[in-house]
């Protein structure tokens, strides 16, 4: 089928009081894949999830969940997607077994098509089904908000920045299940601040800033753009000013004998980098390289845009 997981067109949030969360944001996520929603805080990402939830009322705009229209198909279009908040939201009180069955309940699944056990399974909450959901540590209780969100087994999942706060063993169990999910046939769709992980996960990446779409693109298109490099040089003295050179677009003083040098890859290469600093008198006596990561390019693009709201955590 070609028709998209979920599409977007011309998305408008204004809040009462009127700050504007989503400024007409249109993207398809196409189905099938990993899709990773990015933005530095207060982009509007969860704005645009907790519309898509039924959470939150949109301004204006059209959204459209495997084929149904959030608007006048809502009972199908909520059917088809499972969302895993931000927020860890629980009755305490219920085990994670009963969580399960709570949720499944809520959503119609007849009794002899629960999959509550299997959930658990795969979760690895099988030996807490009994727990009360307040014993569970945080990254068991996201983990149970993922199970929670696949009950009546939609489509597509959506999870609104799973990994804060969670340890990087539980991490890595977390995307091992969602990476078991998406080859199932499961459409997934991220945000997250650690880039590092939508890079290894994401298919395709769109990012917002101050409400605005400002990429939406296959991931390794998006890190190729990345045409700032950085060297990092240690030369054979001391250093009281940094050497100027028409090549480097940005050059600083690291330690003494150590300078961070910027440069275009498409006007020069590192050789000629190098050379410069020759040039300049200066022995060179170590180097290392660094290749643009979507960090970089995140931040190009987020900074290009009129002033920033902050930048992205990290790591
Ligand atoms: N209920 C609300 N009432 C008023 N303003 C809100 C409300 N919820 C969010 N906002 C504002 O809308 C903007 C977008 O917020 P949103 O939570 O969608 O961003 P985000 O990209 O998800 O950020 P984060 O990564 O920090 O979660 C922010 O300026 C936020 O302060």
């Amino acid at each position: 089928m070609t028709e998209a997981a979920i599409s977007i067109t011309d998305l408008t949030k204004t809040y009462k009081g009127g700050k504007q969360a989503l400024a007409g944001v249109s993207f398809d996520v196409p189905r099938g894949q990993i899709f990773g929603l990015l933005g530095p805080n207060g982009a509007g990402k969860s704005t645009l999830i907790n519309i898509l939830a039924g959470l939150v009322n949109k301004t204006s705009g059209k959204a459209v969940i495997w084929g149904f229209d959030i608007d006048t198909d809502h009972r199908n279009a909520k059917a088809s997607i499972g969302i895993v908040p931000q927020e860890i939201v629980f009755d305490p009180f219920f085990t994670p077994f009963e969580t399960l069955e709570n949720q499944a309940g809520f959503y119609g699944v007849p009794k002899g098509q629960r999959r509550t056990t299997e959930l658990l399974r795969a979760v690895h909450l099988e030996d807490k089904a009994n727990a009360y959901a307040r014993s569970l540590s945080g990254g068991m209780k996201r983990r149970l908000l993922v199970a929670k969100a696949m009950v009546h087994m939609p489509p597509v999942l959506v999870l609104d920045e799973p990994t804060a706060g969670v340890d990087v063993e539980l991490r890595q169990q977390l995307w091992a299940y969602v990476r078991e999910l998406n080859r199932q046939g499961v459409t997934v769709v991220l945000t997250t601040h650690y880039l590092e992980e939508a890079e290894e996960l994401c298919d395709r990446i769109a990012i917002i800033n101050h409400g605005r779409l400002i990429a939406n693109e296959p991931t390794r298109t998006l890190v190729g753009r990345a045409n700032e490099k950085a060297v990092e040089v240690t030369v054979d003295r001391d250093l009281t000013e940094a050497p100027v050179a028409a090549c480097f677009e940005k050059i600083e003083l690291k330690g003494e004998r150590t300078v961070v040098i910027t440069y275009s890859k498409d006007k020069v290469n590192a050789g000629e980098v190098l050379a410069a600093l020759q040039d300049a008198g200066l022995g060179i006596v170590d180097v290392s390289t660094r290749e643009a990561d979507l960090e970089d390019v995140f931040l190009s693009l987020t900074r290009a845009g009129a002033g920033t709201s902050g930048t992205p955590g990290h790591g």
